[in-house]
Protein backbone atom coordinates (compact mmCIF):
# COMPACT_ATOMS: atom_id res chain seq x y z
CA UNK A 1 0.00 0.00 0.00
CA UNK A 2 1.47 4.00 -0.71
CA UNK A 3 -0.01 6.65 1.29
CA UNK A 4 -0.17 10.20 -0.12
CA UNK A 5 0.09 12.64 2.38
CA UNK A 6 -0.33 16.69 2.67
CA UNK A 7 -0.84 19.18 4.71
CA UNK A 8 -1.32 22.96 4.54
CA UNK A 9 0.03 25.33 6.61
CA UNK A 10 -2.52 24.42 10.00
CA UNK A 11 -0.72 20.64 9.70
CA UNK A 12 2.33 21.10 8.69
CA UNK A 13 4.55 19.77 11.78
CA UNK A 14 2.04 16.85 12.45
CA UNK A 15 2.62 15.93 8.53
CA UNK A 16 6.29 15.87 9.23
CA UNK A 17 5.88 13.59 12.68
CA UNK A 18 3.54 11.59 10.52
CA UNK A 19 5.65 10.89 8.01
CA UNK A 20 8.22 10.11 10.35
CA UNK A 21 6.02 7.41 11.89
CA UNK A 22 5.29 5.98 8.32
CA UNK A 23 8.75 5.49 7.61
CA UNK A 24 9.40 3.84 10.86
CA UNK A 25 6.99 1.43 9.61
CA UNK A 26 8.12 1.31 6.01
CA UNK A 27 5.30 2.25 4.57
CA UNK A 28 5.62 4.07 1.17
CA UNK A 29 4.61 7.58 1.04
CA UNK A 30 4.60 10.36 -1.21
CA UNK A 31 4.66 13.84 0.60
CA UNK A 32 2.70 16.20 -1.85
CA UNK A 33 3.00 19.30 0.51
CA UNK A 34 2.87 21.62 2.15
CA UNK A 35 6.68 22.16 2.67
CA UNK A 36 6.64 25.50 4.69
CA UNK A 37 4.95 26.86 7.52
CA UNK A 38 4.28 29.45 4.63
CA UNK A 39 0.17 29.91 4.06
CA UNK A 40 -1.29 27.67 2.29
CA UNK A 41 -4.73 27.05 0.50
CA UNK A 42 -6.24 23.51 1.59
CA UNK A 43 -7.99 22.70 -1.32
CA UNK A 44 -4.83 22.42 -4.07
CA UNK A 45 -3.58 20.09 -1.66
CA UNK A 46 -6.20 17.87 -0.62
CA UNK A 47 -7.23 18.05 -4.35
CA UNK A 48 -4.10 16.12 -5.48
CA UNK A 49 -3.84 13.66 -2.86
CA UNK A 50 -7.56 12.99 -4.02
CA UNK A 51 -6.95 12.54 -7.36
CA UNK A 52 -3.65 10.14 -6.05
CA UNK A 53 -6.18 8.12 -4.49
CA UNK A 54 -8.80 7.69 -6.80
CA UNK A 55 -5.74 7.18 -9.77
CA UNK A 56 -4.09 4.88 -8.20
CA UNK A 57 -4.90 0.88 -6.78
CA UNK A 58 -4.59 -0.24 -3.36
CA UNK A 59 -3.25 3.80 -2.03
CA UNK A 60 -4.67 5.54 0.75
CA UNK A 61 -4.34 9.49 1.89
CA UNK A 62 -3.50 11.54 4.92
CA UNK A 63 -4.62 15.00 5.12
CA UNK A 64 -3.94 17.28 7.95
CA UNK A 65 -4.80 21.11 8.35
CA UNK A 66 -6.03 23.02 11.44
CA UNK A 67 -8.98 20.79 12.06
CA UNK A 68 -9.36 18.19 9.18
CA UNK A 69 -12.57 19.18 7.83
CA UNK A 70 -11.63 22.08 5.10
CA UNK A 71 -9.27 18.74 3.83
CA UNK A 72 -12.37 16.28 4.16
CA UNK A 73 -15.21 18.41 2.16
CA UNK A 74 -12.53 19.27 -0.74
CA UNK A 75 -11.01 15.43 -0.92
CA UNK A 76 -14.84 13.83 -1.03
CA UNK A 77 -15.39 16.23 -3.83
CA UNK A 78 -12.90 13.15 -6.03
CA UNK A 79 -14.65 10.79 -7.07
CA UNK A 80 -14.11 7.52 -5.06
CA UNK A 81 -12.63 9.31 -2.68
CA UNK A 82 -14.52 7.88 1.06
CA UNK A 83 -12.51 10.91 3.26
CA UNK A 84 -12.84 10.88 7.22
CA UNK A 85 -12.41 13.18 9.63
CA UNK A 86 -11.00 11.35 12.68
CA UNK A 87 -9.60 12.15 16.06
CA UNK A 88 -10.47 9.42 18.19
CA UNK A 89 -9.18 5.53 17.55
CA UNK A 90 -12.64 4.10 17.94
CA UNK A 91 -13.64 5.89 14.79
CA UNK A 92 -10.44 5.16 12.84
CA UNK A 93 -11.28 1.91 13.16
CA UNK A 94 -14.83 2.18 12.35
CA UNK A 95 -14.64 4.17 9.77
CA UNK A 96 -12.21 1.34 7.82
CA UNK A 97 -14.07 -1.36 8.76
CA UNK A 98 -17.90 0.19 8.06
CA UNK A 99 -16.81 3.09 5.78
CA UNK A 100 -13.65 1.70 3.87
CA UNK A 101 -12.24 5.14 3.60
CA UNK A 102 -9.44 5.38 1.83
CA UNK A 103 -8.42 9.47 3.04
CA UNK A 104 -8.29 9.84 6.88
CA UNK A 105 -8.41 13.77 7.67
CA UNK A 106 -7.01 15.40 11.49
CA UNK A 107 -6.39 18.54 12.89
CA UNK A 108 -3.00 19.53 14.50
CA UNK A 109 -5.12 21.97 16.07
CA UNK A 110 -7.33 19.16 17.60
CA UNK A 111 -5.23 16.37 18.51
CA UNK A 112 -1.99 15.83 19.92
CA UNK A 113 0.69 13.56 18.11
CA UNK A 114 0.56 10.72 20.38
CA UNK A 115 -3.37 10.22 19.77
CA UNK A 116 -2.47 10.87 15.91
CA UNK A 117 -0.26 8.16 15.65
CA UNK A 118 -2.76 5.57 17.16
CA UNK A 119 -5.17 6.83 14.60
CA UNK A 120 -3.04 6.44 12.01
CA UNK A 121 -1.62 3.10 12.86
CA UNK A 122 -5.42 2.07 13.97
CA UNK A 123 -6.45 3.29 10.42
CA UNK A 124 -4.04 1.76 8.28
CA UNK A 125 -4.08 -1.73 9.69
CA UNK A 126 -7.90 -2.00 10.01
CA UNK A 127 -9.83 -4.04 6.89
CA UNK A 128 -13.04 -2.80 5.19
CA UNK A 129 -15.84 -5.56 7.18
CA UNK A 130 -17.31 -5.83 3.59
CA UNK A 131 -21.05 -7.25 3.65
CA UNK A 132 -23.95 -5.03 4.73
CA UNK A 133 -21.39 -2.28 4.70
CA UNK A 134 -20.65 -3.09 0.81
CA UNK A 135 -23.95 -2.01 -0.24
CA UNK A 136 -24.05 0.83 2.05
CA UNK A 137 -20.72 2.32 0.11
CA UNK A 138 -21.73 1.05 -3.23
CA UNK A 139 -25.30 3.24 -2.93
CA UNK A 140 -22.42 6.42 -2.14
CA UNK A 141 -21.18 5.56 -5.68
CA UNK A 142 -23.70 4.68 -7.44
CA UNK A 143 -24.77 8.32 -6.63
CA UNK A 144 -21.78 10.01 -7.52
CA UNK A 145 -21.70 7.79 -11.02
CA UNK A 146 -25.31 9.41 -11.53
CA UNK A 147 -25.89 12.27 -9.73
CA UNK A 148 -29.59 11.06 -9.01
CA UNK A 149 -31.81 10.12 -6.80
CA UNK A 150 -31.65 6.33 -5.59
CA UNK A 151 -34.09 5.01 -2.93
O1 LIG B 1 -9.59 24.53 6.40
C1 LIG B 1 -9.48 24.41 7.56
C2 LIG B 1 -10.67 24.38 8.38
O2 LIG B 1 -11.55 23.53 7.78
C3 LIG B 1 -8.19 24.29 8.23
O3 LIG B 1 -8.30 24.12 9.58
C4 LIG B 1 -7.19 25.36 7.90
O4 LIG B 1 -5.98 24.85 8.34
C5 LIG B 1 -7.46 26.68 8.60
O5 LIG B 1 -8.68 27.23 8.18
C6 LIG B 1 -6.33 27.65 8.34
O6 LIG B 1 -6.57 28.84 9.02
P1 LIG B 1 -5.53 30.05 9.04
O7 LIG B 1 -6.23 31.11 9.82
O8 LIG B 1 -5.30 30.43 7.60
O9 LIG B 1 -4.26 29.56 9.67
Amino acid sequence: MKVYIGSDHGGFFLKNEIITLLQELQVEIEDVGAFSTEAHDFGPIAKQVAEEVSNNFDSRGILICGTGIGMSIMANKVTGIRAAVVHDVFSAEATRAHNNSNVLCMGERVIGKGLAFKIVETWLSTSFDGGKHERRVNFIHEYEKHKSYLN
